[in-house]
């Protein structure tokens, strides 16, 4: 991507002042130039203000989808049929499969994903009919085909040569629950369709949506493991509605546009254990003492604020396929070639002691291509003492996932 302004700095281990990458396959860390403005655009998933004025190639809400919505009110629209049908003609063709599809996360997501120029074909999984929504959702004059596959007997067709899974398959919490109360019901929904995820398309990313993600995505990987087909740079737990809302409620706390704010959250995804890194927000902000306790609070109870405020109607379902889509649209750039894509994610990850921990990564064709160690340098002492206080709590959750695998070994 080339640099537009004069002000760049480097990532890598010869930086003095900027990130360090560490490569997670292990080999040499590398160095990077890139200039803040694109490192910021990078960050800003669905890309909402340039992709609403239609400047965003490869936005879900881009230049293509845009063209063919508008086209069906624009008086013009004769005169400009040529170009608009080329426009719409997909720009990259990915298969994408959403297991869940006809819940309240899976439905919004399907439409935020059916707008991508990117994807080709879109297949819907339930345990409960999902002709519905893929009949509805086939009518938006996008590229991608979409098709159903309803019950066990379905997936494996629904699987084939899909290149990104999203899993939001399972139940969400209902007032006065813990993400870790779900744990019996979701981790062996999350066990059985990630065995047939590893039977099917074992080279796909995987997006593990499903709580608890602390102990899911541990299940994932101990399921993808006993397959023999374990890529740990392509499993991912979905920690990007935690930073999108950081990066809200910190604008909003702080009077900044939107689009310009980035804050890593790192850890895990329950409680204590998301933990927004607020010193490291783009561009720099001071917090006092009392605005960093009341975001990080907010920030850690965000899912519960929502979950009560639904009372009893289940938990966050437009903001997390807001956040999904835009996890998806990273992976699927990333797929695609662009070598400028950074997302949080819950990964395995050699960060600190845990085996599976959040932070920021690159993305790249192969899954996660690097993972950015600097931003835990420099902690502030609230920051620290919140990283060593979520260790034991997220530790548990994984233990407990592994375990639940362990015991109840995958079908060969
Ligand atoms: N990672 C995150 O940041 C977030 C995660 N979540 C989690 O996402 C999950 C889904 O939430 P919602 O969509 O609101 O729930 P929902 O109940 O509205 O939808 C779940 C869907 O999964 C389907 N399902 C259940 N078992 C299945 C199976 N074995 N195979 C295929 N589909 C199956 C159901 O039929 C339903 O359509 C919950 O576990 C929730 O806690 C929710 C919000 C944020
Ligand atoms: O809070 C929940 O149960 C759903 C969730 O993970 C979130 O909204 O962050």
């Amino acid at each position: 991507m080339a640099a537009t302004s004069a002000t760049t700095f480097s990532i890598g281990s010869t930086a003095s002042a900027g990130s360090k990458v560490s490569q997670v396959t292990q080999s040499k860390a590398f160095s990077i130039n890139f200039n803040p403005k694109n490192y910021l655009r990078s960050f800003c998933g669905l890309k909402a203000v340039n992709s609403v004025i239609c400047e965003s190639e490869s936005s879900f809400f881009g230049t293509e989808s845009s063209i063919a919505l508008n086209r069906s009110y624009s008086t013009k629209a004769q005169k400009h049929t040529d170009r608009s049908y080329r426009y719409v003609q997909p720009r990259a063709s990915y298969k994408v499969a959403i297991l869940g599809a006809g819940g309240g996360i899976g439905q919004p997501l399907a439409l935020l994903i059916k707008m991508s120029p990117l994807v080709s074909a879109l297949n819907l999984y339930d345990i409960a009919n999902v002709k519905g929504v893929a009949a509805d959702l086939s009518h938006c004059n996008t590229p991608s085909q979409v098709a159903d596959f309803t019950g066990a007997s379905e997936l494996a067709n629904c699987l084939k040569d899909v290149n990104v899974v999203v899993i939001p398959a399972g139940v969400p919490r209902k007032p006065g629950m813990t993400r870790d109360d779900l744990f019996n019901i979701n981790a062996n929904i999350v066990k059985t369709l990630v065995e047939a995820v590893a039977d099917n398309c074992p080279d796909a990313f995987i997006h593990i949506i499903s709580n608890p993600v602390n102990s899911t995505v541990p299940i994932a990987a101990e399921v993808l493991k006993q397959k023999g087909v374990y890529d740990p740079k392509k499993l991912f737990g979905v920690t990007t509605l935690d930073v999108v809302r950081a990066n809200t409620f910190v604008a909003q706390k702080k009077n900044l546009k939107l689009i310009d704010v980035d804050v890593p959250v790192i850890g895990g995804h329950a409680g204590i254990t998301i933990l927004p890194l607020l010193s490291k927000t783009k561009p720099a902000v001071t917090f006092t003492d009392e605005e960093v306790e009341e975001l990080t609070v907010r920030i850690q109870n965000a899912g519960t604020e929502v979950v009560e405020a639904k009372a009893g109607a289940g938990s966050a379902t437009l903001s997390m396929a807001y956040a999904a889509a835009r996890f998806v649209e990273s992976s699927l750039r990333a797929l695609d070639g662009d070598s400028d894509v950074y997302e949080c994610s819950y990964i395995q990850s050699e960060l600190t002691e845990l085996p599976f921990f959040a932070s920021r990564i690159k993305l790249g064709k192969n899954g996660v291509e690097a993972v950015i160690s600097s931003e835990l340098q420099g902690l502030t002492e609230y920051e620290q003492k919140a990283l060593d206080a979520l260790k034991p709590e997220l530790k548990a959750s994984i233990e407990k996932g592994v375990a639940f695998v362990q015991k109840q070994p995958v079908t060969a």
